[in-house]
């Protein structure tokens, strides 16, 4: 093992303190819904009228509190043109949760929720969390899209919901607290200083943590982490 590797492992290990767990959650809907600013609302609390299109995809990085345990949530948000649609399946694989948005005012985003759930049903596993989110609900002149009939659509996918604003700060956070609370019921998974996380010798968290550190070396194995957890477990 090199010295750089060592000193990765110690950052790594007093970053580790500042969260019990991490978890990973997908944007996802049409271009123009309003993904990045619901991700910017959630993160920066902060929001632009401008569109500018995301290209590819992007993630940022968020600490919430639920139940007592500091859950780092760290969400991508994919481009919904479809010139990106092979680089953004390939971030559903490892999704824990999905957000699939459309916006109240635009009726096709509305009725392309069921091929956004499609994708859902065949890049994402069997067991990711997802939530409908209704954008834009600030704009009562220009809704066509009824609190009703998204509720309708949400209970046909059995997905939870939201009606939100990015633009009025309604709802965002309570969407993602919900959607990270969902996301640890369903998959029973219970923030564990004891390293639980560890499957098969190796811990589910290990890309998740590379790649929000900006590099891609391995977490288990550092001098400082000898049991084989990723530094987001061992928090105790
Ligand atoms: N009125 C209103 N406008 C919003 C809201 N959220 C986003 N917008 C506007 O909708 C436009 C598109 O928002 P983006 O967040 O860039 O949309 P996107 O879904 O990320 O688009 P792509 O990156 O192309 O997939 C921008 O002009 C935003 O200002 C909202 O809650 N209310």
């Amino acid at each position: 093992m090199n010295s750089n590797h060592r000193m990765v492992g110690r950052r790594r290990s007093s970053e580790a303190k500042q969260y019990d767990m991490l978890l990973r959650v997908l944007l996802i809907g049409d271009s123009g819904v309003g993904k990045t600013c619901i991700l910017y609302r959630f993160v920066e609390d902060d929001f632009t009228m401008s569109h500018i299109s995301t290209i590819g995809i992007d993630f940022k990085l968020k600490t919430v509190e639920v139940n007592g345990k500091r859950i780092r949530v760290q969400i991508w948000d994919t481009a919904g043109q479809e010139r990106y649609e092979t680089i953004t399946k390939q971030y559903y694989r490892r999704a824990q949760g999905v957000l699939l948005v459309y916006d109240v005012t635009s009726e096709k985003s509305f009725t392309n929720i069921s091929k956004w759930a499609n994708d859902v049903d065949e890049y994402a596993p069997e067991d990711v969390e997802r939530m409908l989110i209704a954008n834009k609900c600030d704009d009562r002149d220009w809704r066509v899209i009824s609190k009703q009939q998204g509720q309708k659509l949400a209970d046909l996918y059995r997905m939870s919901f939201f009606e939100t604003s990015a633009y009025r700060n309604v709802n965002i956070k309570e969407a993602f607290l919900a959607l990270t609370n969902n996301i640890i019921r369903r998959q029973g998974i219970i923030p564990a200083p004891d390293h639980s996380c560890v499957k098969d010798g190796k811990c589910i968290h290990d890309l998740d943590m590379d790649l929000a550190a900006g590099d891609a070396t391995p977490l288990t194995d550092t001098e400082e982490n000898k049991t084989g957890a990723c530094s987001a477990c061992s928090v105790a």
